[in-house]
């Protein structure tokens, strides 16, 4: 997150004025709407997301707002209409970008930094952006993470105030997105404002300030990615791998955990009113915080359905997205606590909560917040 506040700019505007500002914008091409009355505005500073299903109209949006394609509506950025912009202080990494194949990383941005009046020096932009030790291959030679990265480098070589980034990471594996996550993290850092539009809502949710989301072209809910959730991301969910997915189960654990005869102390309360529901391999209890994890194991146990694994989250960005754009709800491999019944499966992601959990059909363990609960017999 940006929590730095950006020098005064020298050309007369303020910084606090927007930087972007998007007003009633729409594009048509041909029958199809691409944007439809979209609103925008981002701060000095911001690291902005942008994020909406395909052809939601970002990347017209996008395209708005670089001047590279005409739109009705208002659209200012720096405080002047885009094509009257000073391209010395704008970068853009377009999402389709194909340089000439046959010149170095090195070439690429040596060259691209040949179109500025000023430019930065060419050995510490491949090092932001991790390509100092790939930089004398043709461009064609590269993989697809290091072509990205180069085209990353390019975009950033005229040390921009403002850079617009469509999706950045894609095509990049693991240690490449983080690469670019924390260049992103360091020219925000510095006070450059950054546009990103991404479909990674774990890259949205780390990295921006605010985000907005697009649907059918419009802007249907914009903020900072913990009030989107608070507001649209749904409660905490306890997902249950089922050993057999039958028919029956959700009623049966509904009842049990309904029951509250769970625990021979009478422990049974799972901390707020819970729903469940089914899921594709068995089952998610909403609802559930962290210390009624024990109580739904105790549930499984009374209404005879053995788990294979449980896995505990909280809502997050994609939560909202999901909500949001109407999609089906896809269970998470990221989502928190990741239990299977072997001991050997844990792989704790961004949980708060860890936990390692028994079969219950075997009668196994529950560890739940450092205490060993019985798992129960099935
Ligand atoms: N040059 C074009 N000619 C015709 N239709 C276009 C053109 N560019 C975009 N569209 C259409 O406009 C709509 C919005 O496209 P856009 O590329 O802005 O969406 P997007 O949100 O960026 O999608 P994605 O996530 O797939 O990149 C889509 O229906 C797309 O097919």
């Amino acid at each position: 997150m940006n929590e730095t506040v950006p020098s005064e700019p020298t050309d007369g505007t303020n910084a606090t004025d927007p930087v972007l500002v998007a007003e009633a914008v729409r594009k048509s091409y041909g029958d199809v709407v691409a944007l439809d009355g979209a609103d925008l505005r981002v701060d000095t500073g911001e690291v902005f997301g942008l994020i909406g299903p395909n052809g939601a109209g970002k990347t017209t949006l996008v395209r708005a707002l670089t001047g590279t394609t005409e739109v009705e509506g208002g659209v200012h950025v720096l405080g002047v209409p885009p094509r009257e912009v000073d391209p010395q202080r704008v970068g853009l990494l377009p999402q389709s970008f194909d340089p000439p194949a046959r010149l170095t990383a090195r070439e690429l941005v040596d060259y691209y930094g040949g179109l500025y009046d000023s430019a930065r020096d060419t050995e510490g932009v491949l090092r932001d952006v991790g390509m100092a030790a790939d930089a004398d291959a043709w461009y064609e030679t590269l993989s697809g993470g290091q072509k990205r990265r180069t085209c990353v480098a390019t975009a950033i070589v005229n040390d921009p105030d403002l850079l617009f980034l469509d999706e950045p990471t894609t095509g990049i594996d693991p240690a490449g997105r983080r690469s670019i996550h924390r260049l992103v993290e360091r020219l925000a850092a510095d006070g450059t404002t950054v546009l990103l539009t991404s479909h990674a809502m774990d890259e949205v949710e780390r990295l921006a300030d605010r985000v907005a989301l697009l649907r059918d072209g419009d802007v249907v809910a914009s903020g900072a990615p913990d009030d989107l959730i608070a507001a649209h991301g749904g409660r905490p969910r306890l997902s249950v791998t089922l050993a057999d997915p039958a028919a029956g189960s959700v009623d049966a654990v509904a009842g049990a955990l309904e029951a509250g005869t769970t625990d021979p102390d009478g422990s049974t309360n799972v901390g707020t009113r819970v729903d469940v529901e089914p899921t594709e391999n068995g089952l998610r209890v909403l609802g559930v915080r962290p210390e009624g994890i024990g109580a739904v194991v105790d549930a499984l146990a009374d209404a005879g359905v053995a788990f294979e694994s449980l896995s505990w989250s909280e809502p997050t960005l994609e939560d909202v997205y999901l909500e949001l754009t109407g999609e089906e709800y896809s269970p998470r491999g990221d989502g928190g606590l990741v239990t299977d019944s072997s001991g050997n499966g844990t792989q704790p992601a961004d949980a708060s909560t860890v936990a390692e959990v028994g079969d219950v059909a075997d009668g196994g363990d529950v560890v739940d917040g450092g205490d060993v609960v019985d798992g129960g017999d099935a």
